[in-house]
C-alpha cells in the first residue's frame, strides 16, 4: 500500500474487547505494519466487514514472537496462552512481529 492504511480488521470474537476499550494492543505481521500515529482508522470485523469503531494509532514497534509476554497478554486482554496460540494461529512461520498500540477515538 502506497498511502498510510486507513482500516484495520480483528476477528469478530475480539470485538467485545476492542469496542470496550480493554484491548490496547494488536501484535500484527510487517504487512500490517504500516500504521501511522496520530492517524485514526477505521475498525472492521473480519468475518463480515462490520464496521464497529474508530481507533487512533499511538505506536507501531517491533516485537520478536519470543518476546511476547505477560504484558501484552495484559495489553490484548487475553491469556498469554491464549494469544501465544492465536498468533502462532494466524502467522505461523513469522517471529518477527509489530505491537500497534491504540486508543478509542
Ligand atoms: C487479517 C488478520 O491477520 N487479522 C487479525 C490478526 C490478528 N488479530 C488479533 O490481534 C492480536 C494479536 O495478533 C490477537 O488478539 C489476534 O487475535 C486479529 O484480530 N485479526
Amino acid at each position: 500500500m502506497v498511502s498510510h492504511p486507513t482500516t484495520i480488521t480483528f476477528f469478530e470474537f475480539l470485538m467485545p474487547l476492542v469496542k470496550s476499550g480493554a484491548k490496547t494492543i494488536t501484535i500484527r505481521d510487517e504487512s500490517e505494519s504500516h500504521y501511522i500515529p496520530n492517524s485514526v482508522v477505521e475498525v472492521y470485523i473480519l468475518e463480515t466487514n462490520v464496521k464497529v469503531c474508530d481507533i487512533r494509532i499511538l505506536s507501531v514497534e517491533p516485537l520478536q514472537f519470543d518476546e511476547i509476554n505477560e504484558f501484552h497478554a495484559n495489553q490484548e486482554s487475553l491469556p498469554l496462552d491464549e494469544l501465544r496460540t492465536l498468533i502462532k494461529k494466524v502467522y505461523p512461520n513469522t517471529n518477527g512481529l509489530f505491537m500497534i498500540t491504540f486508543e478509542l477515538a
